[in-house]
């Protein structure tokens, strides 16, 4: 057993008793246990052997289970005797339990080290939190990313009046953004391959969408049987579809210029139809282009004059690197660019290579030289050659963003949740949209069953009153508040599901308060309106990914706040993403979070609400079993940390009780190991079969969670 797991049985009275009596009688003689029977029987208690596990052992029994608990732990808090009795009051709505629920309560339940369950205290044992320096508070400054407040025009920066009409008009977008001024003339005047480099949510879809469209629109007699003549390649089918619709609204103003896409996960036949029809900017995910080029006839890529690379770095993490030197092979070798110059005068002469990106990795500048020749290198501040890619720095937050770090206790860590998700939604007379950031699929499914089905009393449902509506990623939180609605996005959800869900959750009500718990799938380009939070719950695998993700409020010069949850053994991760946050964080202590949703009597409630989870999952054995897997999955996934990021991501580091706690399971991770397994007979396995297995999950994981395919 784990040392620092604490077992937290509750106590028999009667034995409590002989603690708290005091006796005067004095025993000599004899063996130890014959003196302490005699010293017992002086005072008229009769000792009884231990019980054994069963549902009719008072230790056993489900309603001293469910009182706060008397540990000798310490607390890690200041407690003053208020809370104590606080803590030592009966929970109400778990009297009424009769017999054979309480004989399922109970199941599979015993004393310590026997089934290995236990019910620890959320408030006890918990890891000591050292205490870095916070002194660095952190200062808010200006949007860096808005659009530009002085005389500069999209019509001044060299766009047509029907293109300067749409965006001031329909679109209402009256000033570029900084990225915007440097990009925009670059591409309606010179030709040279550019890499553009500029925060997240700075407007760099238009940056490159806009000038393409007006080059295309110079050309009288382009339409759209006359071929495809800009690609662009994104990491997901989320952005790529939101770039198309990007394209599409640009279309309102010029019909004869027609965009098309090609993802995964559609049909291809109807990709096929409209290929055949005819698209002048295809937007596409490189794994269904590849397979397109090898199936697809009629795909004809020979007048392509502009390529355009968005988020270079993922598309180069996500292994498409070969891929995409294929295609540009295949643009390179079927081109007839030069045969047909004199159609097209207003076209380049060559093809402009674009490559979009946030963050600098090594392998943004592989693909840099796959990509690009002779190419400047564009962000906010300057213009250079793309030779001096070396200089570039990542790039950081924007300035605007409210960046909060928290570290969490693995047991506080549902319970912190939940209340930062009670305060984000507790105002009735106005909405918020909120993301929360999980490491794997299985966990965003039960975090999504927590806050919706669940519902105010996380009742099973039974059957008569089983949900149609079973497998919807969109459910109302009564458990937050009557407004909240909770949302859910990752890449095992079929590409209909997750369309679905994120055109729903980018047009709730304005009043409603809509949470999406998602996977890093979410955290890629993604441009969803008026997110006010976000949430790291679990830190991202990569340290770059943290900017993506936060990068996902605070955009075009809104404010935006982002909250990040380490474990104690993490705190150093701030050490790692400081380069992101050069005005500093800000630190909340748990105990702060914890108020903040739960009120002045946030231990008494916290500990209340974490044991209806846990009740929950007793009672319902498919919400115990996904539990069980989203725990399991997650420790999977923490294995998977870059291994650069290992010292802070470490998963022998993990104390696994704790964690599983915050799970709301009362199992010991070794039984929940077993039963993830199958059977309880697990075979040792080969280190090296370990190693193996693990690295095919891993990318399994990746290659299921973004589905490129
Ligand atoms: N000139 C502008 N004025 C106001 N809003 C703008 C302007 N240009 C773009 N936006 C808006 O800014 C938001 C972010 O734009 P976009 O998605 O292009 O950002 P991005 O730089 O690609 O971010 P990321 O790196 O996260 O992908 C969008 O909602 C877009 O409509």
């Amino acid at each position: 057993m784990d040392d620092n797991f604490f077992l937290n049985i509750s106590t028999d009275t009667s034995t409590s008793s002989i603690n708290s009596s005091k006796s005067n009688s004095k025993v000599t003689g004899g063996k130890w246990k014959d003196r302490r029977k005699a010293q017992l029987s002086a005072r008229g208690i009769k000792k009884t052997p231990k019980a054994k596990p069963s549902v009719e052992s008072p230790s056993n029994n489900p309603e001293n289970e469910l009182q706060p608990q008397k540990t000798k732990a310490k607390h890690d808090y200041p407690v003053d005797e208020r809370d104590q009795k606080k803590r030592s009051a009966p929970i109400a709505d778990h009297e009424n339990r009769g017999p054979a629920k309480q004989a399922r309560f109970v199941e599979g339940r015993g004393v310590a080290g026997k089934n290995n369950t236990y019910v620890s205290s959320l408030f006890t044992s918990n890891a000591e939190i050292t205490k870095r320096d916070y002194d660095n508070e952190l200062e808010l400054k200006e949007a860096s990313n808005a659009p530009l407040a002085d005389s500069t025009t999209f019509d001044g920066l060299g766009l047509n009046e029907i293109l300067t009409k749409q965006l001031t008009e329909h679109m209402k977008l009256s000033n570029p953004t900084k990225i915007q001024r440097s990009v925009l003339p670059r591409v309606l005047t010179r030709e040279r391959d550019l890499f553009v480099q500029a925060q997240t949510g700075s407007g760099k879809t238009l940056a490159f969408v806009l000038p393409i469209f007006q080059k295309l629109m110079e050309c009288k007699d382009l339409n759209r049987t006359s071929g495809i003549f800009a690609l662009i390649l994104a990491p997901t089918r989320e952005l790529a579809t939101q770039i198309y619709s990007v394209m599409e609204t640009l279309n309102r103003c010029c019909h004869r210029i027609v965009p098309g896409i090609v993802i995964g996960g559609e049909k291809k036949k109807s990709e096929k139809a409209r290929l055949r029809k005819g698209v002048n900017v295809l937007v596409a995910t490189p794994g269904r282009l590849a397979d397109h080029i090898e199936n697809t006839e009629r795909l004809d890529l020979s007048n392509i004059r502009y390529v355009v690379l968005d988020e270079g770095d993922k598309l180069m993490e996500l292994g498409f690197e070969e891929t995409i030197t294929k295609i540009l092979k295949d643009i390179e070798t079927t081109s007839r660019i030069t045969a047909t110059t004199k159609l097209y005068p207003n076209l380049p002469y060559k093809r402009i290579n674009i490559l979009c990106s946030a963050t600098i990795r090594s392998n943004v500048k592989k693909l840099g030289e796959i990509s690009l020749k002779d190419a400047e290198t564009v962000n906010v501040n300057s213009v250079h050659d793309v030779e001096d890619m070396e200089l570039i720095e990542n790039i950081a937050a924007p300035d605007q963003l409210l960046q909060q770090v928290c570290v969490v206790p693995p047991k506080l860590r549902l319970v912190s949740l939940a209340s930062i998700l009670k305060d984000v939604t507790k105002d009735s007379s106005q909405g918020s949209r909120t993301i929360v950031f999980l490491s794997c699929s299985d966990s965003v499914d039960f975090h999504f069953q927590i806050f919706a089905k669940g519902g105010k009393k996380f009742n099973k449902i039974t059957n008569e009153q089983e949900d149609p509506d079973d497998n919807s990623t969109v459910i109302t939180s009564p458990l937050l508040s009557d407004t909240s609605v909770v949302y859910k996005l990752h890449g095992s959800l079929s590409q209909q599901i997750r369309t679905s869900t994120l055109s729903a959750f980018s047009k709730a009500p304005a009043d409603q308060h809509t949470i999406m718990f998602c996977t890093d799938v979410a955290s890629r380009g993604l441009d969803l309106p008026y997110i006010s939070t976000v949430i790291e719950y679990d830190p991202p695998f990569a340290t770059e990914d943290h900017l993506h993700r936060v990068g996902r409020t605070a955009r075009a010069g809104k404010s935006g706040r982002s909250v990040l949850f380490l474990l104690p053994t993490e705190e150093n991760y701030l050490d790692k993403i400081s380069q992101y946050h050069p005005n500093g964080v800000q630190h909340k202590s748990y105990e702060e979070l914890l108020k903040i949703g739960f009120g002045n009597k946030w231990d008494m409630d916290a500990t209340t609400w974490h044991l209806n989870v846990e009740r929950w999952l007793l009672e319902d054995t498919g919400a115990h079993d996904l539990a069980a897997r989203a725990f399991t999955s997650h420790i999977r996934a923490y294995a998977t940390h870059l291994s650069s990021e290992r010292d802070v991501f470490n998963v022998k580091s993990l104390h696994l009780g704790h964690l599983a706690k915050s799970f709301g399971l009362r199992e010991t991770p070794k039984k929940l190991g077993h039963n993830s397994n199958g059977d309880g007979k697990k075979k040792k396995e080969n280190p090296k079969d370990v190693m193996f297995r693990r690295a095919r999950q891993a990318a399994k994981a990746q290659s299921d969670e973004f589905n490129f395919m």
